[in-house]
């Protein structure tokens, strides 16, 4: 089978393809089940204004190894992936010709939980490597914001959907899923990224 992406992009230094509707309904709605119950979901904890916060969020950090991620200061070492990550991984794997080795998972309750502006440019990280964005649950608005021009570009990302991020966008646009009070059922969002090994 093969996928074609929206027409849905960024004006410039980053590319993305976003596939609306990868899954259906009842496929999506399925792997929303498993992963909310399978994964072994914590509170992340953040530094923000140089304190550590404990997010209401919930986050999954899981690998082909047990690679460690540091993020604001917090080290994870990476759980083996189940087999509906190793599924999904293929999926992801097939459409967007890359390996990826491990994958972030977030669970946001409702729409009072977000993630603020950001780059997924951590060291561990492949520099320019694809990331593979799924989204299961709620609809929530995702933002893109250039980090010179401050222009901002926003997609909806609804369940099922299929976003990658490629080559140099993570050097010059960060990312948001911002909080929202219309927003009151949860959503799951996986990227699957490569680790250096
Ligand atoms: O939930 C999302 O769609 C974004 C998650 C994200 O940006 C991240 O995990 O780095
Ligand atoms: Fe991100």
């Amino acid at each position: 089978m093969t996928y074609t992406p929206s027409d849905i992009q960024l004006p410039y230094d980053g590319i993305i393809e976003y596939y609306p509707h990868l899954f259906s309904k009842t496929v999506s709605d399925e792997y929303f089940e498993i992963l909310a119950n399978e994964i072994h979901w914590e509170h992340d904890k953040i530094m923000m204004f140089g304190k550590e916060i404990i997010t209401k969020r919930k986050v999954g950090w899981y690998g082909l190894k047990p690679y460690e991620y540091t993020y604001s200061k917090n080290t994870k070492v990476a759980l083996p992936y189940t087999e509906v990550l190793n599924d999904l991984s293929k999926v992801v794997q097939g459409i967007s010709d890359t390996t990826f080795n491990s994958c972030l998972l977030n669970y946001y309750h409702n729409g009072e939980e977000g993630m603020s502006y950001h780059t997924d440019n951590e060291k561990e990280l492949k520099p320019r490597g694809t990331i593979a964005s799924l989204s299961f649950g709620a609809t929530r608005k995702f933002s893109f914001k250039h980090k010179v021009s401050k222009e901002r570009i926003d997609l909806q990302l609804e369940n099922g959907t299929l976003l990658l991020m490629k080559g140099e966008i993570q050097e010059h646009w960060m990312h948001a899923l911002p909080k929202t009070k219309k927003v009151n059922t949860p959503r799951i969002n996986l990227t699957f990224r490569t680790i250096i090994d």
